[in-house]
């Protein structure tokens, strides 16, 4: 082809290019416009206060869809799918009605079935679809797009790979960002799948768990949108990892969120100190399930004559009672809440009985007054009628009470500090620390109700400091549970997260679980009472688990919680490590003793990693100046620093500003730069090589480190 054919036709490519744009362009300027008009207008409806509980729902409604609309400022339009049949649809982070009726909309919410063939279609399984076209925009402006033909004449694995590689190269602010606009496949299998029983998600570092656990959590409140009600707790394994997603929710357009760490999810109890590995994994074992129960049916009351005294009268409710009562008021009940049944019964007893009583003594009463009467009209009948006439005998003063006059004694008797101070004797309110703290610190309690330990492990465990560590924390919680509160909890608050973060009984609608790999056997237990029906998305990586428990597949992670009623899905693409740092994994893995090979980098980075050798007097110094180069290079984006837990302080006092954690505490976050101090003595640590896995995987872009030698 001649050269200026070729320029022709790369002018004619370029100027129907330019058209397209401006054709998006276009839609967007549409799509603003009429997202503008319904936020005016939710605006109006929401200036006028809500009168009753049925507009105070709406209105809770209308805040959730304006705010949905506000944060669909980046991103209003992100894609679009031609299909086979001429049918165009665009795509966005929010759904955009027609302004007609029954017009179709002018953008279609990424998580509508209609949506799903953007991130599924591939040529082998086109879906019926042409074209898929990624759409970049900043702000209300379209900068440009990227077709994909589904006819086979392009073909990679990946699903809008520029578009992809884009959104991986930027810059790291800190903060999680969405990605709805480029999730890949895999990713979409996942954050759809089924919602109905647990699903455990094993990905290797980089590959999207987190961004697919986020996404899920939008889907499904977008699916389901009863579950805002009851709402979805998100848990991660620290504060700071939930400060970095903390951004993500809301601009996926959520509301009905709590999240927290599982530090965090027991109300009014917090974690007061560190602890040793060995007595983590010792307390977080599933036995302690068993153990605590069957402590706690021995606090129960034994059966026996129960004396209560009402008006000066003695009333004894008999041993045989008690137990039918004891019985019927514990089956499936907690502690208390079984003690609140067996109060009402007894009260009702005692009612029975006073009232028994009672009509007994007014029949005495009434027969000796009528025999009184009866005298009395013998003397007078001769003379007079009256007795006959006045209505004053018999049964007419029958000495029966009202159904009024028992619902009176009931509630006096419920209310009557002497039966009730009998009762707590006899059945006592107990209280969770107390208890907890009362089996930890004794040995021959230990022994005696939870026989699975050994005398060495009890010793452990009875010598430790009285205050709590995070290993009791699913302890406490458990308890709490058997025992049940004492009196009543309905969390209070205006929103649903502030009523469900005070209950510590509250029940979500889905629990999605970052991290999961860390979870001990306990930690699962008490995620499982925040949500009975396990409904769970538990998002991992075996190899990352740097946890005291010994758990090397998800099968021993989740048996004692799931049996084997759960599923798994793969995530096999590392999106975030380069290649050039990935191959460095492999051996580390190895040496953690994982089967599993590192997850396939998707891109590279084009800088090798490197390490510099320091003498332990140098390293702070060092430090510093690799930092200070490397955010240099990546300026306007993030460096951290990973270090053995012994070397955190003086390091965080050598490098202000930048920050610097174990490899644990950078579990889940990532930086365009790391800086690795002393990896030998990272992978020294207990469960070391998996902890050096992680801080290898936390850079998008380059990895430096420094050897002490
Ligand atoms: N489909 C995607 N589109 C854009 N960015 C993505 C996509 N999938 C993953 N990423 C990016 O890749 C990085 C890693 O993702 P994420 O943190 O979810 O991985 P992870 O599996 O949880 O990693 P780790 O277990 O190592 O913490 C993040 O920056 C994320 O935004």
């Amino acid at each position: 082809m001649p050269l200026n054919n070729v320029t022709t036709l790369v002018a004619e490519d370029s100027a129907a290019h330019t058209g397209a744009t401006a054709q998006e362009q276009l839609i967007l300027d549409e799509a603003f416009a009429r997202r503008d008009g319904i936020l005016q207008h939710l605006e109006a409806e929401l200036a006028t206060p809500a009168q009753d509980a049925v507009e105070q729902a709406r209105m809770r409604m209308l805040v959730r869809r304006r705010a949905e609309l506000q944060h669909a400022e980046q991103g209003l339009i992100f894609g679009r799918i031609d299909a086979l049949d001429a049918t165009v649809r665009h795509l966005g982070r929010v759904g955009i009605p027609s302004p007609s009726d029954n017009g179709d909309p002018l953008v279609i919410d990424w998580r509508a079935p209609a949506a799903r063939a953007f991130y599924t279609a591939t040529p082998v399984d086109p879906q019926g679809q042409a074209r898929r076209r990624h759409i970049r925009t900043q702000g209300r402006t379209v900068i440009s797009f990227e077709d994909e033909p589904l006819d086979g004449s392009r073909a990679s694995e990946l699903v809008g790979e520029g578009a992809l590689l884009a959104a991986l190269g930027e810059r790291r602010t800190g903060q999680m960002s969405t990605a709805a606009a480029t999730l890949q496949r895999e990713q979409d299998d996942v954050v759809r799948a089924d919602s109905r029983g647990p699903l455990v998600v094993q990905g290797g570092p980089g590959t999207g768990k987190t961004v697919v656990a986020l996404h899920r959590v939008a889907y499904l409140l977008f699916t389901y949108p009863k579950l805002a009600a009851q709402g979805v707790l998100v848990i991660g394994p620290s504060p700071r990892f939930l400060d970095y997603i903390g951004q993500v929710l809301p601009a996926l357009g959520e509301t009905a969120i709590v999240s927290a760490t599982c530090d965090t999810l027991v109300p009014g109890v917090g974690v007061e100190r560190l602890e040793q590995r060995e007595l983590a994994e010792i307390k977080g074992r599933a036995l302690w399930q068993q153990g605590l129960a069957r402590y706690c049916a021995s606090r129960l009351p034994q059966p026996a004559g129960v004396e209560l005294l009402w008006e000066g009268e003695r009333y004894t409710i008999d041993e045989t009672q008690t137990a039918r009562t004891i019985a019927s008021a514990t089956s499936g009940r907690s502690y208390h809440g079984a003690r609140a049944v067996f109060i009402q019964q007894v009260q009702d007893q005692l009612t029975d009985a006073v009232v028994a009583r009672s009509e007994a003594t007014m029949a005495q009463v009434e027969d000796g007054l009528e025999d009184l009467l009866r005298d009395f009209d013998a003397v007078f009948t001769h003379t007079d009628n009256r007795a006959a006439s006045s209505g004053a005998t018999g049964t007419d003063v029958d000495g029966m009470l009202t159904e009024e006059d028992i619902e009176l004694l009931r509630e006096k008797i419920a209310d009557d500090d002497g039966v009730n101070a009998t009762l707590q004797r006899w059945w006592p309110t107990l209280d969770t620390t107390r208890e907890l703290r009362r089996l930890l610190d004794d040995e021959a309690l230990l022994e005696q109700w939870v026989p699975e330990l050994t005398d060495a492990e009890r010793g452990l465990i009875a010598g430790e400091p009285r205050t709590w560590a995070s290993s009791d924390l699913p302890l406490y919680d458990a308890l709490a549970d058997l025992l049940g509160d004492a009196i009543p909890n309905n969390g209070q608050g205006e929103f649903m997260s502030d009523r469900a973060s005070a209950q510590r009984d509250w029940v979500y609608g889905h629990v999605v679980i970052d991290e999961a790999q860390e979870l001990s056997e306990m930690q699962w237990q008490m995620v499982m009472r925040r949500c009975p029906s396990r409904s769970i998305t538990a998002v991992g990586d075996i190899d990352q688990a740097e946890a005291p428990h010994r758990h090397t597949t998800w099968q021993e992670a989740v048996s004692a919680a799931f049996g084997d009623r759960w599923t798994e899905a793969q995530l096999s693409i590392c999106y975030r490590t380069p290649m050039e740092v990935m191959a460095l994994t492999g051996a580390v893995l190895r040496n953690a003793g994982s089967q599993n090979e590192p997850p396939r980098a998707v891109r590279a980075a084009g800088i090798e990693p490197w390490e510099l050798s320091v003498t332990e007097g140098e390293l702070a110094a060092e430090a510093a100046r690799a930092v200070e180069q490397l955010s240099a290079r990546w300026k306007g984006g993030m460096v951290g620093v990973i270090a053995p837990m012994e070397r955190l302080t003086a390091l965080r006092e050598a490098l202000p500003g930048t920050p610097v954690l174990s490899a644990s505490d950078a579990k889940g976050l990532e930086w365009d730069a790391t800086l690795l101090i002393d990896a030998p003595s990272i992978a020294a640590a207990p469960r070391g090589w998996n902890g050096l896995y992680v801080a290898l995987t936390r850079c998008t872009q380059e990895l430096g480190q420094l050897l002490v030698r």
